[in-house]
């Protein structure tokens, strides 16, 4: 065991970034941590979400995941974050719940988090990049230490050469048109082994 706890946070309206979170998932067990995929809850209103079949079936389908607490951010050593763009941006759902994160910040426990991201968007230079460098400005802020894979495993080369973290282009279909999984596994993996080396540090500064 690694003795990392790492929460995988996702939001996903068609389910790209939850099949993310979910090879994301099986990296860091494989790494050894104790890990918990959680979903950032949903705002949008129901109408919106029954006009378009896809989105109602995945909610439907991950209706079971549960929803991330600010006790699960104080739980986890590391965090792999998963969404997919808006404009080059993070979803409403997610911004609005790294709000909720003021009273941690406050408090400061969230700092020494150990963070990667992932995302994903239709074009393949739709904004998949911004996107996660936006959600690594929180994390900054946070004090969080950000894990990218970088350049750190041939197989980042073959899902696209994203430095800052796996991205992924979805079809009209909805389909991965990248073949990401590895790379997923790899940043997982990398990002449990980055949280070991921060956690034993801070265990033998007492
Ligand atoms: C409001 C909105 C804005 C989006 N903006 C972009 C964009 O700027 N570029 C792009 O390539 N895809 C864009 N997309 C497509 C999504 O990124 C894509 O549907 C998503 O990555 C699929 O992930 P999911 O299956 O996890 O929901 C946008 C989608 C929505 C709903």
């Amino acid at each position: 065991m690694s003795n990392v706890n790492l929460a995988v946070i996702y939001y996903s309206s068609t389910g790209t970034n939850y099949q993310l979170a979910q090879w994301a998932a099986e990296g860091a067990k494989e790494a050894g941590a104790e890990v918990k995929i959680l979903k950032v809850p949903e705002l949008a209103p129901q109408a919106a979400i029954e006009s378009n079949p896809a989105w109602k079936a995945h909610v439907e389908a991950t209706k079971d995941v549960p929803e991330v607490s600010l006790d699960d951010l104080e739980w986890a050593d590391a965090i792999i974050f998963s969404v997919p763009t808006r404009f080059g941006n993070v979803p409403g759902q997610v911004k609005q719940f790294l709000d909720t994160t003021g009273g941690l910040w406050f408090h400061g426990k969230l700092a020494n988090k150990v963070v990667s991201a992932m995302s994903s968007a239709q074009n393949s230079h739709g904004g998949q990049e911004q996107t996660i460098l936006q959600l690594y400005t929180t994390m900054y802020h946070w004090g969080a230490i950000v894990a990218a894979p970088g350049y750190t495993d041939p197989v980042i080369f073959g899902a696209g050469g994203n430095p800052y973290g796996t991205s992924v282009t979805v079809d009209t279909n909805g389909n991965m048109v990248e073949d990401v999984q590895g790379a997923v596994k790899h940043q997982a993996k990398r990002t449990v082994t980055v949280a070991q080396w921060v956690k034993s540090g801070l265990q033998q500064e007492g």
